[in-house]
């Protein structure tokens, strides 16, 4: 058998396989299955936990998408990630060195059962994200099919975001336009799309169309893509409530330079396990 946990941060759910204690080798196709709410366990992301390459590294941490995919950064799941070792006896450290694809992120279990991750630094150049642009600019005019020109922020924070202002995120056409943005020519790696609403200087609202799994009801990454790229506009202030579908996350970006910081929480829903013959099947 094949043991999982079910984790969430803020409903944007996971299944957490240990691949330290497990031989796990997973096909995009078992991948796709596990994830899948119908005919499978149902998750937005399926996370990998494994041992560091490194020494100075405590884990290493896979994330592969509802389709299957393996992306280099997930928020979310960078703060349950840290809830499963801990609670798995896998680390008694209250912050832990994580080796993600895209770099190195530091999760810190809070005494008030939330926790606070070093997200690293966010990169702009269009190159870094990747998006396709003459030069960097704090916000693009791009041409989607069937809207007229609309107006975005890029960014990465170890995978890629489009983050556009609307006037309401109730009534933003978040499931028109996420998938015509996720997949729009300009980003070749595809794209998260953040949908922010301005609350004040303090509090924004946000949904998220994620690349390869879809609306969610929190991002964690997306959280931290709108902030920054809110006050790159002169909109926000360095300390922000994302007030997200699935609950609020705190998000601090200290100065240009500064790692940006995310702090919410990771909740442990039930443990699970599924025959390998069941896998093997597809
Ligand atoms: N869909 C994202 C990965 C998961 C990010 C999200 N779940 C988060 O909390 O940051 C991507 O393709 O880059």
């Amino acid at each position: 058998m094949l043991k999982f946990s079910k984790m969430h941060g803020l409903g944007n759910d996971f299944i957490v396989i240990d691949a330290i204690q497990q031989n796990v080798q997973l096909s995009t196709e078992q991948i796709r299955f596990m994830a899948d709410r119908h005919f499978g366990i149902g998750c937005d992301q399926l996370l990998l936990v494994e041992k560091s390459t490194s020494a100075d590294v405590d884990f290493r941490y896979r994330i592969f998408n509802a389709d299957g995919g393996e992306v280099s950064q997930c928020g979310n799941g960078a703060r349950c990630f840290a809830r499963y070792v801990h609670d798995q006896g896998l680390t008694t450290k209250e912050t832990i060195a994580v080796e993600t694809a895209s770099g190195v992120i530091y999760p810190t279990i809070q005494a008030d059962g939330n926790v606070r991750v070093d997200m690293g630094k966010p990169a702009f150049a269009p190159e870094k994200v990747p998006f396709m642009a003459e030069s960097e600019a704090v916000t693009y005019l791009i041409d989607v099919q069937g809207y007229d020109k609309v107006e975005i922020a890029s960014v990465s924070m170890g995978n890629p975001h489009a983050v556009m202002l609307v006037d309401d995120v109730d009534t933003a056409v978040v499931e028109k336009i996420g998938p015509v943005m996720e997949s729009h020519e300009r980003f070749p790696e595809r794209v998260n799309v953040g949908f922010m609403q301005l609350v004040n200087s303090e509090t924004i609202r946000l949904r998220v169309f994620e690349r390869g799994s879809g609306e969610t009801t929190a991002c964690g990454t997306g959280a931290c893509a709108a902030v920054v790229t809110g006050i790159r506009r002169g909109l926000l202030a360095r300390d922000v409530t994302v007030s997200l579908p699935g609950g609020q996350l705190q998000i601090s970006w200290p100065d240009e330079n500064a790692s940006v910081w995310m702090t919410g929480p990771a909740e442990h829903v039930f443990d699970g396990e599924i025959a390998w013959s069941t896998l093997q099947q597809i």
